[in-house]
């Protein structure tokens, strides 16, 4: 199930803050409106952000196709600029977004209605090489899943994270499909519950055994020896390898290096930024208190209470046994070794 559908001039959003219970569809049909859907996390994962920006900017394109050339350059900018602002840390965003303004520059010959098409005809591009990526993805990293492995894996990094088929649960989804006979323990990933209501989703369709857990039973299940490995997604990966991701993954990579368990990490290689040197060079989302501290539309924690919302955390390399990305793996990475992934093409 895809987060996204593209209906040629509009583009449908599965509001993933309804399920599982409720499958909704938003229809966006203006720039603003698919904005609002990532700010708001009806869409959320790093590709799937991209790859809704992307189709965002097709959206502004034909709305400004009535547009005289002059007018037309200044206001996709703007398009690009609002877009941008929408969420800070997941790198694939402003990389579909620098896809699409090199794009447009490097097409101002064409006039509007043409540059409008073939924005298009790009966003789409992007979201059917995001599949195709992750299904390469899956199968470069089967061979670190063991016949029977028990997997722990944090957030949601499948369908509804990407283009499709998924990053992390890609490489589940190849291993169920390889027969392998794997389980997984999907941590519930508080606040937006992304593994809770997401992953389990996703696996439950796929009829692979998911068993859902919370965040803070993962130490537990690795000091009694229930878990073989662990694979998560990734928002940004700097040039040393130092990955950001979903909250609570640093601590997982911490428990996991202290019980001998490999931490793997799967995402395309839109997902690198070697423009940053470090992790600690990466912004972090810091989203309302709110989301922390009402649950379901119940306040859990009293009035006037603060709360710390952070959406995401720095691993660093060294807590890294692997790198999955659908041009090879990097095994310890580290900046010498992450260098093989910065070549174009
Ligand atoms: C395919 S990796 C997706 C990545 O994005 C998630 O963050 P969010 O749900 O806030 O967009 C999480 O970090 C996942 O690992």
């Amino acid at each position: 199930m895809e987060p996204i559908k593209w209906n040629g001039k509009t583009l449908a959003v599965l509001d993933q803050l309804q399920l599982p219970e409720t499958i909704e569809w938003v229809e966006c049909s203006t720039v603003e409106e698919v904005a609002e859907a990532i700010e708001k996390m009806k869409v959320r994962g790093a590709p799937a952000i991209g790859a809704t920006a992307a189709f965002g900017i097709a959206i502004g394109a034909r709305e400004g196709a009535n547009l005289d050339k002059k007018e037309f350059f200044p206001y996709m900018d703007a398009v690009c600029d609002r877009l941008a602002k929408t969420r800070p840390t997941a790198v694939n965003l402003f990389w579909a977004i620098s896809r699409m303004r090199e794009l447009i520059k490097h097409n101002s010959d064409l006039d509007v209605k043409q540059l409008a098409e073939l924005i298009t005809r790009e966003a789409q591009t992007i979201a059917q090489e995001d599949v195709e990526m992750n299904k390469t993805m899956g199968q470069y990293g089967l061979r670190f899943i063991p016949d029977g492995a028990r997997i722990l894996t944090h957030c949601n990094t499948g369908a509804l994270a990407t283009a499709g088929y998924g990053t992390a649960l890609g490489v589940i989804r190849a291993a169920h499909e390889a027969n392998k006979n794997i389980s997984v323990y999907a941590d519930e990933t508080r606040p937006y519950l992304q593994g809770a209501r997401l992953t389990a989703f996703e696996l439950q369709q796929d009829r692979i055994p998911v068993t859902v857990i919370t965040d803070s039973m993962a130490g537990y299940l690795m000091r009694q020896g229930q878990v073989d490995l662990v694979i998560v997604g990734a928002d940004r990966i700097t040039a040393n390898g130092d990955t950001a991701n979903k909250i609570g993954t640093y601590s997982l990579a911490v428990l996991a290096k202290h019980h001998g368990i490999p931490f793997y990490v799967a995402a395309p290689t839109s997902t690198l930024d070697f423009s940053l040197e470090t992790g600690d060079q990466i912004e972090i989302e810091q989203r309302s208190p709110e989301e922390v501290s009402i649950i379901g539309g119940k306040r859990m924690v009293p009035e006037g209470v603060p709360a710390l919302h952070p959406a995401f955390d720095v691993t660093p390399h060294k807590l890294i046994t692997a790198i999955i990305t659908e041009k090879g793996v990097v095994e310890s990475p580290d900046r010498d070794r992450m260098a093989v992934l910065n070549r174009k093409g």
